[in-house]
């Protein structure tokens, strides 16, 4: 279980998550949506340890982690794929993917889930994690890397970013697929509705605060209303 207490971030006295309460329960699949620069980013920071609280506390599975390192937290199985991730020139897939598994990982299982993020497998294991790589392709790599990993709690910022409509269908396979199995805890940052629609739950973030939290069937209608009435497309 994570849970975020009083947690708040702030940058020259300016707040970008105020006052953050939040429980997320195991094996939970829970979006967080909002508009642009509301604080979803951040707050996937401040659970990875990629940036520290100004204030307030993050628990997991009753731990407090709020101290610890990237690495701490890695090992403790949180897992984040970046909205813009990184490139590791001289790293090839199949060896990224090799070490997000922790242990030696047969061609069979790299393909699959290389297959899993929408990209032709045997085209792809030997390339480096390059800059030759475009931008969507290296976007799937992450989410791979991600999915090879032994996790209890994953985060995935905006895995739909840069990503063709039949790379995103699969993606959405696949996130449905992890929805079921129901083995770990997701979050995943996103703008799309048919992303939504995999939600136990859904949590939307306005100007560094919680606007609104619960079911599918709670937030999507109104949420959708919202949108038609032109709000969140500014
Ligand atoms: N280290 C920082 N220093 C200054 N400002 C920051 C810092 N980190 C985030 N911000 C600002 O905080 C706000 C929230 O950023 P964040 O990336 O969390 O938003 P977001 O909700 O993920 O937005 P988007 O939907 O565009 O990805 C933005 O205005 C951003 O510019």
């Amino acid at each position: 279980m994570l849970r975020l207490e009083h947690v708040s971030f702030a940058v020259n006295g300016k707040y970008i998550l105020e006052d953050i309460n939040l429980t997320i329960e195991d094996n939970r699949f829970t979006v967080i949506t909002g508009p642009n620069g509301g604080g979803k980013s951040t707050l996937a920071k401040l659970i990875m340890g990629i940036e520290k609280p100004t204030s307030g506390k993050i628990y997991f599975n009753g731990e407090d982690i709020t101290d610890l390192t990237i690495d701490e937290r890695a090992k403790r199985k949180i897992g984040y794929a970046f909205q813009q991730p990184p490139r590791f020139k001289g790293m090839s897939v199949r060896n990224l993917l090799t070490l997000a598994h922790g242990r030696a990982l047969d061609e069979e299982h790299c393909c699959s889930y290389l297959t899993d993020v929408g990209l032709c497998s045997k085209d792809y294991l030997d390339r480096d994690v390059d800059s030759s790589l475009s931008g969507g392709e290296v976007k799937r790599i992450e989410i791979a890397s991600i999915l090879a990993r032994d996790v209890e709690l994953s985060i995935f910022d905006e895995p739909e970013a840069g990503i063709d409509l039949w790379s995103f269908a699969k993606l959405v396979e696949t996130f449905q697929k992890l929805q079921k199995k129901s083995q770990q805890s997701i979050i995943l940052i996103s703008h799309q509705e048919r992303i939504m629609q995999l939600a136990d739950e859904i949590i939307i973030i306005e100007a560094g605060k919680i606007k609104t939290r619960g079911s599918k069937d709670e937030i999507l209608p109104s949420l959708m209303s919202e949108f038609d009435t032109c709000e969140y497309k500014r």
